[in-house]
């Protein structure tokens, strides 16, 4: 017997409405998805963004990941007629991860110390002018080269997953601005991947960028090497680094994902999380997604549905 068969009433279905982009609704909505909701007794129901919610509904729940202001407005008219539906999640919360500055402001609060592990944030700064950089405040702040030249914004939009790594002064003069300097920590080229659904947590290893050693920061001068995507690249794990790396402790896992959950009042996101190779225990939350590719993570099926069932029967701790 499934954990909810109790709670769901003889013959009782719950709607779900999802309002995603074209792409979205296809690397989502897979039909093994689909098919297991439904045989948990969730329907899953595309809404139309251009018509009006209430010719649509009823809606138990409503997932989405789109943020023009006009579905934002549609969105919280929606709400303030029909308080039952719970909305995963609130636009003004999501924003907050749009930004690379603001989505990363919630970990510098948290208070972990799990088995001597600790979390915090790689030192960064914004820049506006990145061709005539803020020289003292990078100095100010203690900053130091490598880093990797973030754009500011992170909706999704045109060029933000556009990186650049940059190895010393010299190699600003090539960025254009806005622009989040984020040191580089070598990190052993692991990237751990906490996805979040609600109170369903599932972590897993991708590979990230490689360790840049001593030797080739004193050779390589006023370059910047760019990227883009690095998540998506499917690159061979060279070597069995991934393969090899351990896994942060479960508990810290955990308690990373509920007390970001908590502070960010979000259910669906995911977070990149490195572990420092000089000082193992130190790890560094690097980027906060909004609803990101869950299809990817095994399982992900009863992943998604269980947290949906955890919303509509109102059982999410
Ligand atoms: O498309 P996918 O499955 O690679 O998912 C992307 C995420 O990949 P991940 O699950 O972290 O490996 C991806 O995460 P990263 O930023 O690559 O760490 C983003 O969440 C991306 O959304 P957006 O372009 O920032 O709006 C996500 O893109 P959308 O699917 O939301 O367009
Ligand atoms: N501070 C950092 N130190 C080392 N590697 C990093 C750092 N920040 C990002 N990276 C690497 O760059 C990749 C992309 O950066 P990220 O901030 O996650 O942007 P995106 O939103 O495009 O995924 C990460 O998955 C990781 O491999
Ligand atoms: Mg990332
Ligand atoms: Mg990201």
């Amino acid at each position: 017997m499934s954990e909810f068969e109790s709670e769901i009433a003889e013959g009782e279905r719950y709607r779900v409405g999802y309002a995603l982009q074209p792409k979205k609704v296809k690397s989502f909505l897979q039909p093994s998805l689909l098919d297991y909701a439904k045989q948990h007794a969730i329907d899953l129901v595309q809404i139309d963004p251009s018509t009006p919610l209430e010719q649509q509904g009823p809606f138990h729940c409503i997932i989405h990941k789109l943020h023009t202001p006009q579905w934002n407005k549609h969105l919280q008219q929606f709400s303030a007629t029909h308080p039952d539906t719970a909305v995963i999640d609130p636009p003004d919360l999501v924003s907050r991860l749009h930004n690379r500055v603001s989505m990363l402001e919630a970990v510098t609060h948290l208070q972990i110390s799990i088995e001597n592990a600790t979390v915090g944030v790689p030192n960064q700064v914004f820049v506006n002018e990145p061709k005539a950089p803020d020289f003292d405040k990078i100095e100010e702040l203690g900053l130091r080269f490598p880093v990797i030249a973030k754009p500011l914004a992170a909706d999704g939009g045109d060029g933000s997953h556009e990186m650049c790594l940059v190895f010393d002064r010299d190699g600003l003069n090539a960025l254009t601005a806005p622009t989040v300097l984020q040191e580089f920590v070598n990190h052993g080229g692991v990237v751990f991947k906490i996805y979040v659904a609600g109170r369903r947590v599932n972590c897993v290893k991708r590979k990230s960028l490689g360790d840049i050693s001593e030797e080739r920061l004193r050779t390589i001068k006023g370059e910047v090497l760019p990227f883009s995507r690095l998540s998506n690249l499917g690159v061979e794990d060279e070597g069995g680094a991934v393969e090899k790396a351990e896994m942060p402790a479960q508990c810290l896992v955990d308690e990373l994902a509920r007390a970001l959950r908590e502070a960010l009042g979000l259910n669906l996101f995911n977070v990149d999380v490195i572990r420092d190779s000089k000082e193992p225990t130190r790890y560094l939350v690097i980027d906060i997604n909004y609803f990101p590719g869950y299809a990817k993570l095994p399982s992900y099926e009863p992943f998604i549905t269980d947290f949906l069932l955890d919303v509509v029967c109102t059982k999410a701790d």
